[in-house]
């Protein structure tokens, strides 16, 4: 069911530098078109794309104060419970993340440091097409609210045409989003990132989302901010005889009925696991509600490969860089030095990328498409701008000029070197 590849087939298959299929010329064109007719015509476009995207166009754009009040009676205790568990969670673990503003010099003539300032409006977008996500909203307020950040704006489609769900709202709240907006996709990139009548432009936009969004994100990137740009989902398992057939089985699944087009990848030195990992496959996706999206994930871009050694599989998981990383092998902590590349590690049988994806703390937003080579997950750094700043004595000016000027006649800036000469004594 996992196609099983040789290792240079896998390599060749899985290992090619190559942008997401967000960068798809059809999708851009669209977004383009998008953006560029909401950014001149604000809430009239606005208006326009909602209906032609998501069939309907809601009576009020705003999620308001009492349809956010009566979301909580929509939503039983039990879950409620959950999500502040996971609040929790995720708030200790990037709680941690903080820094504060601090001196790199101090003496008397001479101070210089680095303040760190949180950016003052953010707008995250929450996925809703074809599922329903509060862990995502949880995952991207909240490292935003514990940077200092006033407004953290959320932006997801309405379900049918008139209200979100009430899980996101009440997630919302949880996490404590400023204001809520029923509108998804390019439109709603484009309605923050150039301000309409009623969205308000904001500094930067965080949050995954399908090819439209993605699209779009990259389009408005360099007007605002922007996280990365997500493709779709991956898990790459290296597993040795140790791991349990049914639970790779079922994270490779876990991963896979995200979408279609979702990545997962078996990387193992067991000569017997991929055969145990494929009946498991086929008995678990049979009972699934998303099973055959879960099935085309697999079987049309997911791969395993049997290696020698576990040096070879590092090897082949560090050249792939995945989103996520699971490791199922005896001893699983001791090789947390042979990871290069990954958005974020599992260590061992008993963590499955769910209790990350949902509850234990890191983010789950991350580089995928092998920008963990280059990326990190989403943080408290991304809501903080770091700004140096420097302060010289007449006497410490003094000192440095002559080196200065020096270095400024010889890239032939003499205004540069007469701003220095200016200030010398004698
Ligand atoms: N990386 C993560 O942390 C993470 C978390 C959750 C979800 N995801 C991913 O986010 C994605 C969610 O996608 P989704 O579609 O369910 O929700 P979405 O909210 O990203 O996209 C839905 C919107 O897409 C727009 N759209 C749909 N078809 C269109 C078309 N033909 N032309 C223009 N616009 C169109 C509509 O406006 C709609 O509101 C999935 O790929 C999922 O795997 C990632
Ligand atoms: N696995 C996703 C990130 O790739 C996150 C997620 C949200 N809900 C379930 N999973
Ligand atoms: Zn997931």
């Amino acid at each position: 069911m996992i196609p099983e590849y040789q290792l240079d087939a896998f390599s060749n298959t899985f290992l090619s530098k190559k942008k997401a299929e967000t960068q798809n010329m059809a999708v851009l064109q669209t977004a383009r078109e998008v953006i560029v007719d909401i950014r001149k015509n604000g809430d009239q476009a606005l208006h326009h794309y909602i209906e032609k995207f998501d069939g309907v166009l809601p009576n009020q754009l705003v999620v308001s104060a009492d349809e956010r009040k009566e979301a909580w009676d929509q939503v039983d205790d039990k879950t409620i419970e959950s999500l502040k568990q996971a609040a929790n969670n995720i708030r200790k673990f990037h709680q941690k993340q903080l820094q504060s503003s601090r001196f790199m010099h101090m003496d008397e003539n001479i101070v210089s440091g680095q303040l760190f300032r949180p950016i003052e409006k953010v707008g995250i977008y929450v996925p809703g097409g074809t599922a329903c996500y509060p862990s995502s909203v949880l995952m991207n307020a909240i490292p935003a609210i514990l940077a200092g950040v006033e407004e953290v704006i959320m932006v997801t489609p309405a379900r049918n045409g008139e209200s979100i769900a009430p899980i996101l709202s009440v997630a919302a709240d949880i996490a404590g989003v400023t204001t809520i907006f029923k509108i998804g996709g390019i439109q709603a990139i484009a309605a923050l990132a150039y301000g309409t009548e009623t969205v308000p432009s904001v500094d930067k936009i965080v949050g995954p989302g399908n090819a439209y969004v993605a699209a779009a994100k990259s389009l408005v990137f360099g007007d605002v901010g922007i996280d990365m740009i997500a493709g779709p989902s991956e898990v790459a398992i290296i597993a040795d005889d140790t791991a349990e057939p049914s639970f790779v089985a079922a994270d490779l699944i876990a991963q896979s009925e995200h979408d279609e087009n979702a990545r997962s990848f078996l990387i193992t030195t067991s000569a017997s696991l991929i055969g145990k990992v494929n009946a498991e496959l086929e008995k678990q996706c049979a009972v699934l509600p998303r099973q055959s999206i879960a099935e085309a994930s697999l079987k049309n871009k997911s791969g395993s490969v049997q290696v020698t050694t576990i040096e070879e599989a590092f090897r082949l998981a560090n050249q792939l860089a995945p989103e996520h990383l699971e490791i199922q092998v005896e001893n699983p902590l001791s090789f947390l030095g042979y990871i290069k590349n990954a958005g974020s590690v599992f260590l061992g049988n008993y963590t499955p990328e769910a209790l990350g994806d949902y509850y234990a703390g890191p983010n789950h937003v991350l580089p995928t498409s092998g920008t963990a080579r280059f990326s990190s997950g989403l943080s408290v750094d991304d809501f903080i701008k770091k700004t140096t700043f420097l302060y010289y004595s007449d006497k410490a000016l003094q000192d440095a000029a002559q080196h200065v000027i020096t270095i400024a006649e010889e890239e032939q800036l003499v205004g540069h070197a007469r701003a220095v000469e200016k200030r010398l004594k004698n």
